[in-house]
């Protein structure tokens, strides 16, 4: 467990473990001077993005609502099987440094920090939070822009965005494995699950694309919010996407996650699609997969919460490539001190663990890992034979006082670091007993379907 902060003091000592620095005295001055002023409506968020580089543009918007930003004003990096719950303690410590003005005061405002973080503890990719210089938000009729700098700076006007450039001709690839090799390794797995090992594992496979001209974050976002409105469309530090699955929401002190296994191709006739609907929500083999996934959610979230609310059965969520058993649980948060993952800056009025030490505890659900999860993740990371890097990760932002959303990284791709003409694609489906290896691959060419279509228009 490594971690790196710019700028700031270092993080952990030689053994690894995070080491709550002091508060620097006033003397010293802030690490970072952040302020938030109210706005009139700027339009549409994502045009806003100056920036086309993947990795220096951020957003997480739905509907038309949230935070884009861009530029990096801080960086903490983190890795290893702590990065989550070390970024979150980085970014307490972090905040208590920083002077802060926010004459808004919605979720949102003020210090705000992106993330992005690997599936696997493995994984080279490991986590980062970003606290980009400049965010602009919206909420329930409201909008602000955020700055951050080493000295205090005022917000000037908003720029005017370079035009947004199309990716041209792009070329196609497998990943790790090829369409029958990977339908192979669900074969093997399918056969490691009905010999008893686990109950479900979720296979995941990648694609390639090579772009003729450097991949426009802007071009992306734009046609994944205007074809995925009830996603979540994310980009931070190269991985973008419009995920439909929320790991968790801490507002105000309640819990929220939508849970979502079980799925279904649309046909694009919209009767067969309502039949397909109806015939989800009795397939049993879904609805086993299902309530698997809801009940590991449920016992990870328990801890940390004094009620939890699971209702008895799940709704089907209409998306434009594919509908999926869907179900919504929500949770007051447990403001008691003491939980391991409970930080004194992120509860000076009791809330309890942060949205991101939450996100920490949920991950990975049985959605993108499997059930029981330490088997099942073994099982996946053999036979995809790939590194996830940050598909299936939590994605998403932390505000000051911890509160904050996270979505699980799905339908997603990162751009690579070293050449932005190219682009990993990932999809995963949860394999049962009762799952058909080709039905599994169909299925995760239609979750493949957004990220190709933003990448194939020009
Ligand atoms: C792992 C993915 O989807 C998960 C989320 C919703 C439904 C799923 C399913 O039905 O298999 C997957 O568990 C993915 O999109 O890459």
């Amino acid at each position: 467990m490594t971690s790196s902060h710019t700028p700031g003091s270092p993080a952990t000592g030689p053994d690894g473990v995070p080491r709550l620095a002091p508060v620097p005295s006033p003397d010293a001055g802030p690490d970072l001077v952040v302020r938030t002023r109210e706005i009139e409506d700027p339009g549409e968020l994502l045009s806003l993005l100056p920036d086309a580089r993947a990795r220096e543009t951020f957003s997480w918007v739905r509907r038309g609502e949230g935070l884009v930003g861009w530029g990096t004003a801080l960086r903490i990096e983190t890795a290893g099987l702590g990065r989550v719950r070390e970024a979150d303690v980085e970014w307490a410590r972090t905040v208590a440094a920083m002077a802060v003005e926010d004459e808004v005061g919605v979720p949102g405002t003020g210090p705000v920090a992106f993330g992005s973080f690997s599936f696997a503890p493995d994984s080279p990719a490991g986590g980062v939070l970003v606290v980009p210089e400049v965010v602009v938000g919206r909420r329930d009729g409201r909008a602000w822009v955020t700055t951050a700098s080493t000295a205090a700076v005022e917000a000037g006007p908003l720029p005017a965005p370079p035009p947004v450039t199309g990716p041209g001709r792009v070329t196609w690839a497998d990943g790790a494995l090829g369409a029958r090799e990977w339908a192979d390794a669900v074969s093997g797995v399918v056969r490691r699950i009905s010999a008893g090992e686990v109950s479900k594992v979720v296979m995941a496979r990648d694609v390639v694309a090579r772009t003729e001209r450097p991949v426009d974050a802007r071009h992306l976002l734009g046609r994944l919010a205007a074809g995925y409105e009830w996603c979540w469309t994310f980009s931070v530090d190269g991985l973008l996407g419009a995920t439909p699955e929320l790991l968790v929401r801490r507002e105000k002190g309640l819990a929220a996650s939508r849970v979502l296994a079980g799925t279904i191709r649309r046909t694009g006739d919209d009767a067969d699609d309502l039949r397909h609907a109806a015939e989800l929500a009795r397939s049993s083999k879904d609805l086993e997969e299902h309530e698997i996934a809801v009940a590991s959610l449920v016992r990870a979230l328990r801890p940390y919460c004094a009620s939890i609310n699971v209702p008895e059965a799940p709704f089907v969520l209409h998306l434009p490539n594919v509908m999926h058993l869907a179900t919504d649980v929500t949770g007051v948060v447990d403001g008691a001190f003491g939980h391991p993952s409970t930080f004194p800056a992120h509860s000076p009025g009791g809330l309890g663990p942060s949205s991101l030490a939450l996100a920490a505890a949920l991950h990975p659900t049985a959605a993108v890992g499997g059930t029981p999860t330490g088997p099942a993740t073994r099982i996946l990371a053999e036979a995809e034979r790939m590194d996830r890097a940050r598909y299936a990760g939590p994605v998403g932002w932390i505000g000051a006082d911890g509160d904050g959303e996270w979505g699980i990284a799905l339908r997603s791709g990162e751009v690579d670091a070293q050449d932005d003409r190219v682009v990993r694609l990932f999809a995963g489906c949860g394999v049962v007993a009762a799952s058909d290896p080709w039905a599994e691959l169909a299925e995760s060419e239609a979750k493949l379907e957004p990220m190709r279509a933003a990448l194939a228009s020009d």
